[in-house]
């Protein structure tokens, strides 16, 4: 449903931050984007939603061709990506519903959305999601009052408000503890499901990806050098990725969840056995391998 095509990012400072990205993302299928930093992550999924331009190559959503688009084309087009960022961006003063409804800026126009004046199928649908995301008491609270978990459950609710096709996802658990990481994650992932949502997601946290993502690509220095499985994610891959690193050097780790309940790795995990990999307990240290 998404496919890029020879892909390419200069910037107008002369940096080169993607060289010739092919990628396809099927339906439903999540993929997380690592890489070490100034790798290009950031840069891809902006070009898809067209925050940066890009400066070759093709990028289509279905049969629309992203970057030929300007005005209200583009807008339009924009609607059917969800964008969820880092640090959230929410309206601070604005209450937990009033943020969700945001997510309508694209279809209500900014002055209806500015005054408030949401449609009532609007409204209805954004008490539904915010049940889903687990926030059903928070609904007049203000966005400020929240912590970062919740902020983010917003920020998810916002985006699938706009009924996407497509979610792009900014390094959503960087300013999240490890344990609210994984709800985060795990929620994701479970809408991406329920809604049959391709999602590109950028995460520093290889462990993360390896537990939640279907599919896994690595970026270096604007190129992708390794597309697969999260199990086929080796030591010698991470080394391919980010450099030279012990990757087999860290404590172990319990086996359950943080509930208590087993673990389920939607995609088979690392295994110490198998030859050249990374046992999981070494990518499971707080962080991953950045
Ligand atoms: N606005 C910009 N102007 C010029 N160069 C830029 C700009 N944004 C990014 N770059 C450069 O493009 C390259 C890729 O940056 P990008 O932010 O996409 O990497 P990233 O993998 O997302 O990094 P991080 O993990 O640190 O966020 C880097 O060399 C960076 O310096």
């Amino acid at each position: 449903m998404l496919t890029l095509t020879g892909v390419g990012k200069r910037y107008p400072t002369g940096d080169r931050a993607l060289t010739d990205i092919q990628l396809s993302l099927p339906k439903g299928q999540v993929m997380a984007l690592i890489g070490p930093s100034g790798a290009g992550k950031s840069t891809l999924i902006r070009c898809v939603n067209r925050l940066v331009e890009p400066t070759q190559g093709s990028i289509r959503l279905e049969d629309v061709e992203l970057t030929k688009l300007s005005g209200s084309r583009l807008r339009h087009a924009r609607r059917s990506m969800g964008m969820i960022f880092q640090e959230y961006a929410l309206v601070d003063r604005l209450s937990v519903m009033e943020n969700v409804l945001s997510g309508q800026l694209g279809y209500v126009g900014f002055w209806r959305s500015f005054l408030r004046r949401y449609p009532q199928e609007a409204v209805a649908e954004a008490f539904r999601l915010l049940e889903r995301v687990g926030l059903p008491h928070a609904i007049d609270k203000r966005a400020d009052a929240l912590s970062g978990g919740q902020r983010q459950r917003v920020g998810i609710a916002r985006a699938l408000l706009q009924s996407p096709k497509l979610l792009l996802v900014d390094e959503p658990t960087a300013s999240l503890d490890p344990k609210t990481s994984r709800q985060i994650m795990r929620l994701i992932r479970e809408l991406c499901a329920e809604r049959e949502l391709a999602a590109i997601i950028n995460i520093h946290d290889v462990a993360l990806a390896q537990q939640f993502a279907d599919r896994i690509v690595g970026l270096r220095a604007g190129e992708i050098v390794f597309d697969g499985k999260p199990s086929e994610l080796t030591s010698d891959i991470l080394t391919t990725i980010y450099g030279e690193e012990d990757w087999d050097t860290t404590p172990e780790p319990a086996d359950d969840d943080e509930d208590g309940e087993q673990v389920t790795h939607p995609a088979e995990p690392l295994r110490a056995t198998q030859s050249h990999s990374v046992p999981r307990q070494s990518l499971l240290a707080s962080g991953g391998a950045q």
